[in-house]
């Protein structure tokens, strides 16, 4: 058996404990439930005691020699962090269109030319399973190295149910042999195929008839997203999509109100969908739907920052008590980033929110949008060991300095994954 881990009296010990249930809003998004001079005790890969270090030496005293110490000390230790959205398997990249773009090309009259979402999917197509999960891997490590122990992963890239299934088993396979979690979503209705323009709703009959039942009994995914904007997918058809989810299992998502208001909000509120992501452009009405029902408005600011756009506005979101999460977007189109300590950096500076309800949204709030509060997410008796000690000294901190990855060591299911290795060697 592993010996058991004591995490040593960390300066500050943000546990968000009391939040399993559901998300966390309003002001309580602000309230990270800290332990100063916190330790935590893990065995078996399960959290066994989180108190303070006094209350651990006491209760554990007898058996502290047989434990791995990992030291704490001066430091912030927070939940593994969790991304609740991310388009993590695709081949290639696009640098080209990102010199187009920065000549004043937008992103959509790109995707319209069949540049965009339509060039992943022909490197994607063109891509072996293999391949895919080779590439991923680069970034799932890059992912694990700045502290994200979970994370949702979509298809998409495949557009047909041949490379949508390719796509969806990398994931699977990824989650087998990599330390991070993967969650799968379909989202076969990421685009309309270039061949098949002419007739949309052709397309979207495929989707409902053949795509969603076959990802479904195969068992490849949890959750159905669809790309609810002008020019892609209209509200009619994302409601088709995704009440044909339902019938089969999945549960909706949806990107909604990017580009511009489009009702994707509205329509997300009336499923009682997990969470609509973006959200741009969503209006009063949208907002206060999204309220009523509780749906998880998660928010990806490398999109905005990356097309040069104004940000979705948390501030507002919050206050009008929508729980909140926040999220790379990781996709080679309009985020190529593995940076969600970046996206809390501009969740603060460009988001109006507050270093607590950025940290609140990359945990518990990331962990409710794909459904594992029950087991992440807080530092509580009872749940898998997902840690993270951050080279700071408290949550500020985090934001603070921005920019730079504060990462000292992760814990995946108490097993020490990344290490204070990587330190500059001084003569
Ligand atoms: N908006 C749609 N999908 C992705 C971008 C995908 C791409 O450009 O490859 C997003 O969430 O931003
Ligand atoms: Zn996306």
């Amino acid at each position: 058996m592993d010996r058991p881990i004591y995490i040593r009296e960390a300066a500050e010990l943000v546990t968000l404990a009391g939040s399993s249930e559901r998300p966390l809003t309003g002001a309580k998004m602000g309230e990270l439930n800290t332990i100063e001079d916190g330790s935590v005790w893990i065995e078996d890969g399960i959290i066994q005691a989180v108190d303070r270090d006094a209350v651990i030496r006491e209760k554990y005293g007898s058996r502290l020699e047989d434990a791995r110490e990992v030291d704490a000390r001066g430091r912030l230790v927070t939940p593994g962090l969790v991304d609740p959205h991310t388009h993590l398997v695709f081949a290639g990249s696009r640098e080209a269109e990102f010199d187009m773009r920065l000549k004043g090309r937008s992103y959509m009259d790109i995707m319209a030319a069949g540049g965009g979402i339509h060039a992943t999917t022909r490197a994607t197509q063109h891509a072996s399973k293999e391949q895919l999960i080779e590439e991923s891997t680069r970034r799932l490590d890059r992912f694990l190295l700045q502290g994200v122990t979970t994370l949702e992963a979509k298809s998409g890239y495949g557009l047909s149910l041949m490379h949508e299934l390719k796509q969806l088993e990398a994931a699977q396979e990824l989650d087998g042999q990599h330390p991070i979690d993967l969650v799968s979503t379909f989202m076969g209705a990421h685009a309309i195929p270039v061949d098949r323009r002419e007739q949309p709703d052709r397309f979207v009959d495929e989707v409902i008839h053949e795509m969603i039942p076959e990802v479904a009994r195969r068992k490849l995914a949890e959750f159905n997203d669809v790309f609810c904007e002008k020019g892609v997918f209209t509200p009619e058809q994302s409601r088709r999509i995704l009440e044909a989810g339902l019938e089969h299992g999945l549960l909706p998502k949806i990107h909604a109100d990017e580009i511009e208001p489009y009702g994707g909000a509205e329509l997300a509120a009336s499923l009682n969908a997990v969470s609509a992501d973006h959200l741009l452009k969503v209006s009063d009405e949208g907002i206060a739907a999204m309220a009523e029902a509780g749906v998880i408005a998660v928010l990806l600011p490398g999109t905005a920052f990356f097309l040069m756009t104004d940000t979705a506005d948390g501030r507002r979101l919050i206050d009008a008590g929508v729980p909140v999460a926040l999220s790379t977007d990781c996709n080679p189109g309009s985020s190529p980033t593995v940076s969600l300590s970046l996206m809390m950096n501009l969740g603060c500076l460009r988001m109006g929110m507050t270093p607590a309800e950025v940290l609140t949204a990359v945990t518990i709030n990331a962990a409710h949008a794909i459904r594992r509060a029950d087991r992440i997410g807080s530092l509580e008796v009872g749940k898998q060991a997902d840690l993270v000690i951050h080279d700071v000294a408290d949550h500020r901190g985090l934001q603070y300095h921005f920019g730079s990855n504060h990462t000292h060591t992760v814990i995946k299911k108490g097993t020490v994954v990344v290490e204070a290795g990587s330190r500059i060697h001084h003569p």
